[in-house]
């Protein structure tokens, strides 16, 4: 007679349609609360399981994977990202990951352009303005920011999100795009980006987007030196990890205007504290990491999450097994 698989989720609201899915096979448990699972319990909710369906919220790391022991066969995390998940200790030790590209980078991409334009066109700014009084009259040079139109835009990284970015930018009728990365992209030439130093595309661009994985290289990229090497008009955006930035060379350089503004998903911390000074910043739009937050793409990262685990489990090939 086969085992039933043991599958513990972090969370007790993934969308339905994956955890359905388990269901069918797998004996599944999850953490009951609203609130995030407490990482003592997630050390003695993973014990003798064999996949942990888990968010970019819960670390994967030696500790854990000791704690729930050698029946574990696979980690299938709700996100494109995998910073949160020691690779290498789980490759020693035979474990599996999955994780969701592909599927949400259409969302990102959307959530990029709108906190792009929310920050250079000072959108909550306005709507307070709208909403406190502010509003006086129509006025010429009230509420002003740059836009898009004949401007240099420079992605830092440019993977899957980063071209669909791009694709999107020049939409608007930028006259560059410029991109960072490790590789060139041959798909750069048919959309129209140019690849240029990372020194070269701070100093020349009108905005800066971050679009690139949290990896070493990466770590704090956008330090002090990288922020008074871009304009004083720039607008800085970051829809990647909050631990590409520098944070507090970037609070300095919003609060003395060595750039423009920023627009943020990501932080460092997440959540974000009240009392951090970005908050209190007016050229600074901070959202809480809702980039692929659509209903289409969270629906079927939750229905991949859960192939990927299944298909690990009956020793398959994973529909996005991260290699
Ligand atoms: O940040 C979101 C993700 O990695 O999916």
């Amino acid at each position: 007679m086969s085992t039933v698989h043991k599958v513990f989720i972090t969370r007790n609201d993934m969308p339905d349609v994956g955890v359905e899915l388990l269901k069918k096979q797998c004996d599944v448990r999850k953490w009951e609360k609203a609130s995030p699972i407490p990482r003592d319990e997630f050390l003695k909710s993973v014990a003798g399981v064999n996949g942990i369906y888990c968010t970019l919220n819960d670390k994967i790391d030696k500790e854990l994977l000791d704690a729930a022991g050698p029946n574990l066969k696979v980690v299938g995390t709700i996100s494109v990202g995998y910073d949160h998940i020691d690779t290498a200790e789980c490759r020693t030790r035979g474990v599996r990951i999955g994780y969701t590209p592909n599927v949400l980078t259409d969302a990102t991409a959307e959530l990029t352009l709108a906190l792009l334009l929310t920050t250079s066109r000072r959108l909550p700014e306005a709507q307070n303005e709208a909403k406190t009084g502010g509003w006086v009259s129509w006025a010429p040079t009230w509420m002003t920011g740059p836009g898009l139109a004949g401007s240099t835009v420079g992605i830092v990284g440019f993977g899957r999100i980063g071209q669909a970015v791009a694709r999107r930018v020049r939409a608007f009728n930028t006259a560059k795009i410029l991109y960072y990365n490790r590789s060139e992209k041959p798909e750069a030439k048919e959309i129209g980006a140019c690849k240029v130093g990372f020194e070269e595309l701070l100093t020349q661009s009108d905005f800066v987007i971050c679009c690139a994985a949290l990896v070493p290289e990466t770590k704090e990229i956008f330090n002090k030196s990288a922020f008074e090497k871009m304009k004083p008009t720039a607008v800085f955006v970051n829809t990647s990890r909050g631990g590409t930035v520098d944070q507090g060379a970037l609070i300095e350089a919003l609060q003395n205007n060595t750039i423009r503004a920023a627009g943020l998903d990501v932080t460092t911390p997440e959540p974000l504290p009240l009392d951090n000074p970005l908050f209190k910043l007016k050229n600074c739009v901070v959202l809480p990491h809702i980039g692929s937050a659509t209903i289409e793409a969270r629906n079927v990262m939750s229905e991949l999450t859960a192939k990927n685990i299944l298909c690990a489990l009956n020793g398959s090939d994973m529909p996005a097994e991260l290699k």
